[in-house]
This record gives C-alpha cells, structure tokens and sequence, in this order.
C-alpha cells in the first residue's frame, strides 16, 4: 500500500454542508487513478487536500506508512514530493522552457539542472524548443512542457486538474496516450481529476467516482462505466 487516505472530510469557510464526505481509498506505487465526477462534486477540492493546500477538517493521508496530511499539518506540495499540473498550465510567460522545466530544482548545481532538463525534455518529446518562450509553443507543447517541469524534481506523486481540457479533440487524444505512457514509463503514481468519463477511462488504472463529496463507486475501468452511466 503505497498512498492510504482515511476518512478525509473537509468543509469550505461558511459553507453548510461539507465538501468532502469520508473519502478513503488506497492507491499502490506507480497506479494511475482518475476521479470522475460532475461540476461542484468536490474533484478540485480533494487534490488541494491531497496537495496539502488545504487541511482536512478530519482525516489523513500517509505515503508509504507516513502522515503527510492531517488536521495540523500544513506543507507546501513541493516539500512533500507532489508535483501538479493544472489545466492552465501556469507556466511563467517571461522564463524560457528551459527556465520553466528547472524552476523547481532548487539544490541542483547548473550541471545536475541541465542534465534534468535533456532527460525530462527528451520524456516529453521537446529536446529542441529548450530556448522557447511559452507564446511561441502550441497549446500541446505547453501541456508537454507543464508535464515536463512537473517531472523535473521527480515527484513520488502527481496530480492533474482537467489537463487535456484547453486542447483540440485531436491533440487531445494524442497527449491523454502521451502522458499514460510517460506515466508507466516513469512509474510516478497518479492521481487525475476530470468530468470527462472517456478520459478517466483512457488513462487510469483505477476510477473513483465522486458525488457530492462522496464516493458513489470505485474499481477498474472496465467495470466501472455501465454502473456510472446507471447512476
Ligand atoms: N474557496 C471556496 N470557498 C467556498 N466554496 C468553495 C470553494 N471552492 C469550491 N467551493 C465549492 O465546493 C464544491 C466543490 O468544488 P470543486 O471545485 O472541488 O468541484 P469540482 O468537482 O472540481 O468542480 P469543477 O469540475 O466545476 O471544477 C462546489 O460546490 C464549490 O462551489
């Protein structure tokens, strides 16, 4: 067992009802799980706990046996090995590729930054635009270059937030068998939040549906759509 969240639930500011209603599932090193869920069931909301942008209200979550996230703790993603990758992208416009991808390594020397950079540029496929700034990339090559500073700092867990969602259906496709195969080939365990069910699909090992905060149903791909279409 590799990531282990307990009875997780979470209550926004003045709202009435919580957000998250004991979530609990366990994900195994290198699994791929997506969360699928309709606007509002708290998908965005479950990653920013997971991240530690938010704490719990109950609840906690371990990575290998050790809590990283309860009611008391409050660290950033990055000290914790989490690395995000939104749906935006967030890329800082005025830094080049090669700046963007090695924002994060902080205790690396020029020479371990450039070797990162070659390794994580050649993953996603982008060896040549190192010298680019992102409004001279597709909106496909900016997605590759979020992927690949994600990467950079070698995360023992990453999160994304609607990634393929500002992509035309064709790039779409291509960039969902992309990142599954970065994945599998990196073996970085993943957790993907969409409303999309033929993403969700495509790219996990494991589905969880949300509703309402709670998990309505949970299980492999294959056995999961026939039962979300009945919901
Ligand atoms: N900062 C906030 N303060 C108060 N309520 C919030 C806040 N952020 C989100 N919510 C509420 O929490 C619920 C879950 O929001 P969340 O963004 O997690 O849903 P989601 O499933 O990711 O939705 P979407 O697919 O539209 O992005 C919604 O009802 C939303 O209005």
């Amino acid at each position: 067992m590799y990531i282990q969240i307990e009875d997780l639930c979470f209550y926004y500011k003045n709202a009435k009802s919580p957000t998250i209603k004991n979530f609990s599932t366990v994900i195994e090193k290198g699994e791929i799980v997506s969360i699928l869920g309709e606007s509002g069931s708290g998908k965005s909301t479950i990653l920013r706990l997971i991240a530690g942008l938010e704490l719990p209200s109950k609840g906690s979550i371990k990575v290998n046996n050790k809590v990283i996230v309860d009611n008391s703790q409050f660290i950033l993603p990055e000290q914790r090995g989490i690395g995000m990758v939104f749906q935006d992208y967030a890329l800082f416009p005025h830094m080049t590729v090669a700046e963007n991808v090695t924002f994060g390594l902080l205790n690396k020397n020029r020479k371990q930054k450039r070797e990162r950079l070659e390794e994580v540029l050649d993953l996603v496929n982008l060896t040549e635009y190192h010298k680019r700034y992102p409004y001279e990339l597709s909106g496909g090559q900016q997605q590759r270059v979020a992927l690949a500073r994600a990467l950079a700092p070698n995360p023992s867990l990453l999160l994304f937030d609607e990634p393929f969602s500002n992509l035309d259906a064709n790039l779409h496709y291509k960039i969902r068998e992309e990142l599954r195969k970065i994945l599998k080939k990196t073996g970085i365990t993943s957790i993907f939040v969409t409303h999309d069910q033929n993403d969700a699909r495509a790219i996990a090992d494991n589905m969880i549906y949300l509703q309402e905060g709670k998990i309505e149903k949970s299980g492999k791909p294959c056995d999961m759509l026939a039962s979300v279409n009945e919901l």
